[in-house]
């Protein structure tokens, strides 16, 4: 083959490196999925399909962090959820928010993967590793872990870790999303679109439900034509759009008329946080107490609810001395605090009980 001399090349122009990682076969050798975290997983995930089937009358809570920045913190936060999860799991089922990718407006700290010591070091082989070993953790205490798929190729390091998965706001609408969601092994929630547009959401739920050929990388890092199956359990998720907040009851019964037209299974999921509570964390109590009352009321297409939260309120920035940030708290959007959320699931659990129990 001729290679042009460097003045001639059109190729990498913008690229400086390319650096080498592990395979996703060579990760899950340094870091084998336990029986123990297997049966979390499995357990979740059938129970999670079975609340989308409508044969599991309990709904489910995808709850933590808006990211994990912390891994000492985050398993404090597990350990406590765990607890509460037992307490509340006969009306409630509970998911570990476990977020690992930030999709950014524009720049910003893009997660524990991609840069895990905060540092702009970008040590994305490291956070693989790391973001691996929490996620083990969390199943090996018996909690399922949801997180957003947001890199095409991450999830064949971590997708046997993840028993729900979410495609953002950002992405919905993206085809690669959409056919990289076709052949996850969780049940997929879509969210609305920034400017609050469903449709590509219920787009996204029909197109991830058939079989795709699209590029992707085997277990063995080869770059491959993946062939998919179809996702049956894409669900959607409103998280309010445009400044607006959209799970009140106007707004939840367009989304399920949306749905049933497009002959999708109307299972929908209330993101209490983002614009549904216009990012001020402190109103994510409202938004859920207002969803569990359209529940009591008779509301059968809500399954879910997500919630941003930690161990303490609030959000705070990243700092170069990073011995200055405060334990526990979000370094990306505000979250209420571990007390806050205790009080949103027990008073959830108490006024679903006579309902769903
Ligand atoms: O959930 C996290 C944020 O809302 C999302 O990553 C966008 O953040 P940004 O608008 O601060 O970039
Ligand atoms: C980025 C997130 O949400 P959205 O895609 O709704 O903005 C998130 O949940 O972390």
């Amino acid at each position: 083959m001729n290679s042009a001399s460097p003045d001639t090349s059109t190729e990498n122009l913008h690229v400086a490196a390319f650096l080498s990682m592990p395979t996703p076969q060579e990760l899950h050798e340094q870091l084998p999925l336990s029986q123990q975290a297997a049966r979390t997983i499995r357990a979740g995930r059938d129970a999670l399909n079975n609340i989308l089937r409508g044969e599991d009358k309990r709904r489910f809570v995808v709850v933590g962090p808006c990211s994990i920045h912390d891994p000492v913190a985050g398993m404090e936060y597990a350990r406590k959820l765990k607890a509460l999860s037992d307490e509340v799991s006969d009306v409630l089922l509970i998911v570990m928010r476990v977020y690992f990718e930030k999709p950014r407006t524009t720049v910003g700290w893009k997660g524990y993967i991609n840069d895990p010591h905060m540092d702009d070091s970008f040590r994305i082989d490291e956070g693989m590793s790391l973001a691996r070993k929490f996620l083990l953790e969390v199943n090996e205490l018996g909690l399922p872990a949801g997180s957003e798929a947001l890199d095409p190729i991450t999830p064949q390091y971590l997708g046997d870790l993840v028993a729900w998965s979410a495609i953002g706001a950002r992405t919905t609408e993206s085809q690669t999303h959409r056919e990289m969601s076709s052949g996850l092994s969780t049940p997929v929630g879509f969210k609305n679109a920034t400017n609050g547009d469903v449709m590509v959401a219920v787009n996204a739920i029909l197109s991830a439900a058939r079989p795709h050929r699209f590029l992707g990388i085997s277990g063995e890092g080869q770059v491959s034509i993946v062939h998919s199956t179809g996702n049956p359990y894409g669900h959607l998720v409103l998280r309010g759009g445009d400044g607006r907040p959209n799970y009140d009851t106007v707004s939840i019964s367009l989304a399920e008329q949306a749905m049933v037209k497009a002959k999708i299974r109307p299972n929908i999921v209330v993101d209490c946080s983002h614009a549904n509570s216009y990012k001020k964390p402190e109103l994510q109590p409202l938004v859920m107490s207002d969803v569990v009352s359209q529940i009591v009321a008779g509301n059968r297409s809500i399954v879910g609810v997500m919630i941003e939260s930690n161990l303490v309120a609030g959000n705070q920035p990243i700092q170069a001395d990073q011995s200055k940030m405060i334990y526990g708290c979000s370094v990306t959007d505000g979250c209420v605090d571990w007390e806050t959320t205790e009080a949103m699931l027990r008073d959830a659990a108490r006024r679903l009980r006579p309902v769903l129990g």
